[in-house]
């Protein structure tokens, strides 16, 4: 598994994207592009505003009921252990099976946010990815080259374990 050194934490909590305080305002930017979300309360409300996404990333019993409902029943469902601070090969995996076959539920066991640069790394060009941003609203990414390379430069500071 891949491991977050603490002093570099700091770098993963500033959006990695843009911020926007709900997630009305982000959704003429997604109408038309595959939506690929990290988060339960993120996927909740994407359901909410009627958009399906193609791959969720999800840890907590706030999706997993309503995962068992119409909208994401027909989506493949995987599991993968993902520690917080940490990116596993098992979620990797996941993200790969996912993206190549979607649509996905990937329910991770531990902590999900950093699911974010392996989802980015793996996404086609011009998918949405979005995430939460504790306490301040949810962050939007359109995956393009640029997004792929500031994806790959975070990763290197990771540390195999
Ligand atoms: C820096 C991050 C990614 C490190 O995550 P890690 O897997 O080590 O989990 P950590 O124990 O830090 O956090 C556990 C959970 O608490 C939440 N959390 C973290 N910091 C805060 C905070 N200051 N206030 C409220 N909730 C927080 C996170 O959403 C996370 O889901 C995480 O702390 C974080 O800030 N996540 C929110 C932003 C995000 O998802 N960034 C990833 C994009 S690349
Ligand atoms: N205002 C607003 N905030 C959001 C939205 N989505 C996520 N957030 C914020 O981001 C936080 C984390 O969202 P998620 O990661 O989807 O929720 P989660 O999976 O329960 O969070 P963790 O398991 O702790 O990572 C939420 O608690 C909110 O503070 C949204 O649509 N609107």
């Amino acid at each position: 598994m891949l491991r977050l050194p603490e002093a570099h934490r700091d770098l993963f909590k500033k959006p990695f994207g843009t911020l926007y305080p709900n997630i009305g305002e982000l959704l003429p930017q997604i109408r038309d592009r595959a939506v690929y979300a990290v988060g339960d309360v993120v996927t909740h409300n994407l359901l909410g505003a009627g958009i399906i996404p193609d791959i969720a990333i999800i840890d907590g019993y706030t999706m997993r009921s309503p995962c068992n409902r119409s909208p994401l029943l027909r989506a493949r469902r995987l599991a993968a252990k993902n520690p917080p601070g940490t990116i596993t090969d098992e979620l990797v995996d996941a993200i790969d099976t996912a993206v190549q076959n979607p649509p996905g539920v990937i329910f991770v066991d531990g902590e999900e946010d950093l699911a974010v640069i392996p989802l980015v790394l793996a996404a086609p060009i011009g998918t949405a990815v979005l995430y939460g941003q504790p306490g301040e609203g949810v962050v939007l990414r359109l995956v393009d080259a640029l997004a792929k390379q500031e994806a790959g430069s975070m990763l290197n500071v990771f540390v195999r374990e």
